[in-house]
């Protein structure tokens, strides 16, 4: 007989809520009802407008406080309750680390190590130069905080988050203030991370960030979940944009008998015609024909599927026309 159970996920979140302030008009609920699973192993994105609730949620979810309602679970374990048994299994990235402006680095993260991580005091120096060495600022490790530049401050943040090679990664906007050269150094460390088995939980507001990384994402608003699926879910359906430049013998682009093109939507301003369809290659191919019979060079001609940042736009606008979510703002 197999008395094996199943493992529990990552991070399993359901009906959770978070309300600042009193009951009634007093008070904000800024996560109402947020379900999520994050499975081990995997690499989950949470996006969201401003103020959707992503940072309110995370730190339920770091168990870096109790929620109002509904249930967290990490590793299978309460974060908030059983912090003693989470905290050494997860590495945590917070938005702002506000280190002690004096310390080095090396002391900052000894300092660190003891205070948050499974590393054992006799490993911390070595736990902490390898972390260093991850996020590249095993050479600043003599340096006190108040010298690092901003974006060597965010690698300081989530090098913290990695001592003791965590289980579960937490990384709250891990990009955010770093030149293009460190976002490129970070998310090639995220994906090795993950590579490893480490599953992550990101915030991010840069859509790019979610597409280059996540194996699955989910987009908040007002306080709840609006989509979750894998980038390529999340687009589908969305309309694909083929847009171009009528030569200006053509005349206005009404007169110019343009092909049906079924299922498109067509809208012209001045010559910049712009496309959105469904069926990119078929609607490509019936313009390209059409243009070539008539001998009309498109100029400018740029055809592409949907992007995330069409997508998330597309989802928020349609939460805000949707009944259960209309009145959940403030
Ligand atoms: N301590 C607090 N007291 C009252 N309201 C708060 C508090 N902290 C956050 N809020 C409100 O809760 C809502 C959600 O905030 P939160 O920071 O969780 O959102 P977010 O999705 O992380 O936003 P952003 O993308 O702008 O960082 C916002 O409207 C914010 O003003």
């Amino acid at each position: 007989m197999d008395t094996s159970y199943p493992e529990p996920p990552a991070v399993e979140v359901a009906g959770l809520h978070r309300r600042y302030g009193p009951a009634g008009a007093a008070g904000f609920d800024a996560v109402r009802g947020l379900d999520l699973t994050v499975r081990r192993g995997e690499l989950f994105a949470l996006l969201g407008t401003n103020g959707a609730g992503k940072t309110s949620a995370m730190e339920l979810i770091e168990g870096l406080t109790a929620p109002t309602a509904g249930l967290v679970r990490v590793l299978g374990l309460d974060p908030y309750r059983e912090r003693a048994a989470v905290r050494p299994r997860i590495g945590i990235m917070l938005q702002e680390g506000g280190f002690p402006a004096e310390l080095t680095v090396a002391e900052t993260g000894r300092t660190w190590a003891g205070l948050t991580s499974g590393v054992r005091r006799a490993d911390g120096t070595r736990a902490v130069d390898e972390a260093l060495e991850l996020v590249g600022l095993l050479d600043r490790r003599s340096v006190r905080i108040k010298q690092l530049s901003g974006g060597e401050r965010r690698r300081l943040d989530l090098a913290m988050a990695l001592l003791g090679r965590p289980e579960v990664l937490f990384l709250d906007e891990p990009s955010t203030g770093l030149d293009p050269e460190a976002r490129a150094a970070t998310w090639r460390l995220v994906r090795e991370l993950r590579a490893q088995g480490t599953t992550v939980l990101l915030t991010t507001h840069y859509l790019e960030e979610a597409e280059a990384l996540a194996d699955r994402l989910a987009i908040m608003h007002r306080g709840r979940v609006v989509t979750t699926g894998t980038v390529s879910e999340v687009i589908a359906g969305r309309p694909a944009r083929i847009s171009f430049e009528l030569p200006e013998r053509c005349g206005p682009y009404e007169s110019l008998g343009l092909p049906p093109l079924e299922a498109a939507h067509v809208t012209a301003d001045g010559r910049r015609i712009t496309v959105q369809t469904p069926r990119l290659q078929a609607t490509l191919t019936e313009l390209l024909g059409w243009a070539a019979r008539h001998g009309i060079a498109l100029a400018g001609l740029d055809a592409r599927s949907a992007s995330l940042e069409e997508a998330f736009l597309a989802i928020v606008a349609e939460a805000d026309t949707t009944p259960a979510l209309i009145g959940a703002g403030r």
